[in-house]
């Protein structure tokens, strides 16, 4: 048997990173986790650790347990960074939520290395600068957004030019039934509540505002160098058809499978092959009987069309925005702002955002920075 592929899981503590880790588990050896990092949750990272013995661990604060787990497997700590262009690193799996995923994602492609990229904050906020580092180093992007991993797949053999139309598939979110006087009122919990996946909290919210299926537009825009113009988005409640591609003839592909993460992970980590088995229950169509497709509303979700419009804006207006929502996102899970205050927030920003074209990495650190100040001083319930 093959040497094992040598995974590097960023953000290893989070619903992504666990998954990632389960699918590696049950690899039989064809994967092994040399690398964690995690955030606050430090407990777990240490349980991780004991578990997986990786080369090298990283969290911002550790705690005692993870030191005392870190000497007894031999690994050393060392930054997500540093980690990421490490020559005994095969693949980086970046699942840190948010802005913190951008460095090592940067690091890994100049060092021409494949990175496995669930989190789309980067390329949100600095797709250009990340298709420059894997110009630069060589490195490739193996998708593993859901919907990305589906037009992925559909576009494996295809004839480059041949793309009339990428269409992202939306849930919808826990409130796609709700009249505004309804999301007037909603809790935190009842945004945590979603109707087909299990997600950490912050894109479980932004799935309810349709913020992300409006950031996967722009991810969309990067991965698959297209316009907005080319990409569109169809609801549909099932989250079973996890997107299309439209194609030069009218000519239409699908992915279809359970929504379970492990799937996209598994693929971007096996990639090119398949694994042999499933990662997931198999899809039972004649169970699901029914699958539905509608337009989105952007009167009721405006975040989808403010992304949109962020995308077609470009320069570091997509990193203003992604940073609005992020405090915005935030400051709803605090109770502070109510549920409709986000789009009015994020809105308020970008504003007040002094847009920078074709941005340096410092300006778009700037960009993010300046957006999440005013982000965080914009008050409940002020119209936009
Ligand atoms: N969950 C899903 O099914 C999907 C997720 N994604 C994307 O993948 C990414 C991760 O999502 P998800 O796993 O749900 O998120 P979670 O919130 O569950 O996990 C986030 C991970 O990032 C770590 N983290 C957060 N902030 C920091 C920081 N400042 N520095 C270092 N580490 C940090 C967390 O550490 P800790 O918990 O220890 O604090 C945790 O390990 C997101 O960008 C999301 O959009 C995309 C498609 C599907
Ligand atoms: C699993 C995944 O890829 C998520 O991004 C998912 O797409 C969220 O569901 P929504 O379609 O509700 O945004
Ligand atoms: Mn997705």
């Amino acid at each position: 048997m093959n040497a094992p592929r040598r995974i590097a899981v960023l953000g290893s503590t989070g619903s992504i990173g666990r998954q990632a880790l389960d699918v590696i588990a049950r690899s039989a050896g064809r994967f092994a986790a040399v690398a964690l990092a995690g955030g606050g949750n430090t407990a777990l990272l240490a349980e991780q650790v004991a578990l997986h013995r990786p080369r090298y661990v990283h969290a911002p604060a550790p705690c005692a347990a993870l030191e005392t787990a870190a000497a007894a497997s031999g690994a050393r700590f060392a930054p997500p960074e540093e980690v990421a262009a490490a020559p005994d690193v095969d693949i980086v799996l970046v699942a840190t939520a948010g802005a913190a995923g951008l460095l090592p994602t940067l690091a890994a492609l100049r060092a021409g290395k494949p990175v496995a990229i669930a989190n789309k904050e980067v390329l949100v906020m600095a797709g250009h600068l990340v298709r420059r580092a894997m110009a630069e180093g060589g490195g490739d992007l193996r998708p593993v957004d859901s919907e990305h991993s589906a037009i992925w797949q559909c576009l494996w053999g295809e004839t480059p030019g041949t793309v009339r139309r990428i269409i992202l598939t939306a849930s919808g979110g826990a409130f796609r039934d709700l009249s505004m006087e309804q999301l007037a009122a909603v809790t935190p919990e009842q945004a945590l509540d979603h109707p087909t996946w299990k997600m950490g909290r912050k894109i479980t919210v932004d799935s309810a505002t349709l913020m992300n299926k409006g950031m996967e537009t722009i991810e969309a825009m990067w991965l698959f160098d297209v316009p907005m113009a080319a990409v569109d988005v169809v609801l549909h409640r099932e989250s079973i058809v996890h997107s299309l591609v439209e194609f030069s003839d009218g000519s239409v592909k699908a992915q279809l499978g359970v929504p379970d993460m492990r799937l996209p992970i598994q693929l971007a980590l096996s990639y090119p092959e398949r694994m042999p088995e499933p990662a997931v229950p198999l899809l039972d169509l004649a169970a699901a009987g029914a699958l539905h497709f509608g337009r989105p509303d952007t009167e009721r979700f405006p975040c989808l069309r403010l992304a949109m419009e962020a995308g077609r804006a470009g320069g570091t207006v997509p990193a203003a925005m992604a940073a609005a929502d992020e405090v915005a996102v935030e400051r709803f899970l605090s109770r502070e702002i109510g549920f409709l205050d986000i789009p009015r927030i994020i809105e308020r920003v970008l504003e007040q955002h002094r847009p920078v074209a074709d941005p340096s990495l410092d300006e778009v650190l700037a960009a993010d920075a300046e957006a999440r100040r005013l982000a965080a001083a914009v008050p409940a319930g002020v119209p936009a």
